[in-house]
């Protein structure tokens, strides 16, 4: 039984652990739940990602309540199939859908989650970043999954609905240390229809693409009006490189001017364009359980809180990975040669 304490850390230590008891068939007990927050214990999303996993791997689960602050998992054999959860509230999608991805690497047959909840929402990859950014890379790395977005769900009321589909994956070991040329970027800006009038899609496009220093190609502008719950915004930047994808995001707020949402984007994408990793701050701590599964080699921005829990959480579970700091104008470096044993 590993033995996890969460007390300096988030809702990712869980869903980490989860996929990594799936995985190596280890199980483990985790005090201290989110112990780093202000609202420690199990929320929705995370109670959702426990139970969908649970029922993934057929495992023995004491614990498994909102708020609890303890968990026990004891994991079975993982199996494909298709699979259904409803977070209940606007409860992250996506962080959903990654506690359950990587096991595209043992399962024998496809598996299809459908989650509801909400598909763009804070502190959670918004749902064109998950599809447009992160999962292509992982499909250049031999992960066979994608995402189908039914219905779109803003904070509070959630209410929307995607799908995540995986098949059987054996991925190559990640090599993205070296991005390579620039061609261009990609705008995906999404709003709620009673937002058309306002055109705030279309202003949250073009505020980020007036904002792109006159260098940046815009290859591709899309802006989409959605029927949902609750009103909402969202808007992601695809960076496109000779080697790697790169992403930046931002939510629309009430009040606050469609085209500075878009200026936000261009200005995170700027600060990574202006660095040397090879992939962005949000992947950088995403990869790691990749890099746990696959080896390899990654080139990150900084050494976030994120990327230093999961390291951590990763020993706990024997696999070592090592880090270069980098200096001032230098991507750090995380690389992983002892993948996981399963
Ligand atoms: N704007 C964003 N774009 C892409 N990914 C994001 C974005 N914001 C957060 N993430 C990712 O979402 C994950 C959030 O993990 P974290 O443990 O903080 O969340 P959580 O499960 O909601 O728990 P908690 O409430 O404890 O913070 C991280 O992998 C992070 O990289």
């Amino acid at each position: 039984m590993i033995e996890l304490d969460g007390a300096e850390g988030g809702g990712q230590i869980v869903r980490s652990a989860l996929s990594l008891s799936a995985l190596a068939g280890e199980p483990f007990r985790i005090e201290n739940v989110r112990g780093a927050r202000d609202d420690p214990g199990l929320k929705h999303q995370h109670h959702a990602a426990v139970e969908l996993v649970a029922e993934v791997c057929d495992a023995d689960v004491e614990g498994a309540e909102l708020d609890a602050e303890t968990l026990t998992f004891d994991p079975g054999q993982p199996s494909g199939g298709q699979y259904e959860v409803d977070v209940g509230t606007a409860g992250s999608v996506t962080l959903v859908f990654d506690a359950v991805l990587p096991l595209a690497v043992t399962i024998d047959e496809p598996l299809a989650v459908t989650i509801s909840g909400g598909t763009d929402v804070e502190w959670s990859p918004p749902i064109d970043y998950y599809r447009r950014v992160k999962l292509p890379v992982l499909r250049r790395h031999g992960v066979d999954a994608a995402v189908d977005v039914e219905r779109r769900g803003f904070y509070p009321a959630g209410g929307g609905v995607a799908t995540l589909t995986v098949d059987p994956s054996d991925p190559a070991p990640i090599d993205l240390t070296d991005r390579g040329e620039r061609h261009g970027v990609r705008l995906y800006s999404v709003a709620s229809e009673e937002l058309t009038d306002a055109d705030v899609a279309e202003r949250q496009a073009r505020g980020a693409a007036a904002a792109l220093p006159d260098d940046v190609d815009v290859i591709e502008r899309t802006a989409a009006y959605a029927e949902t719950d609750s009103i909402g915004t969202a808007l992601t930047l695809r960076a496109e490189y000779e080697n790697t994808l790169a992403g930046a995001n931002a939510l629309g707020e009430r009040g606050k001017p469609a085209e500075e949402v878009g200026e936000d984007v261009a200005r995170e994408f700027v600060e990574f364009d202006e660095g040397d990793a090879a992939v962005d701050r949000y992947l950088a701590d995403q990869l790691l359980v990749w890099l746990a599964l696959a080896g390899g080699e990654v080139t990150i921005p900084q050494i976030t809180n994120h990327v230093e829990s999961s390291v951590e959480l990763l020993g706990e579970f024997g696999v070592d990975v090592e880090i270069e700091r980098g200096g001032e104008d230098e991507a750090a470096r995380v690389s992983v040669s002892e993948t996981l044993d399963r």
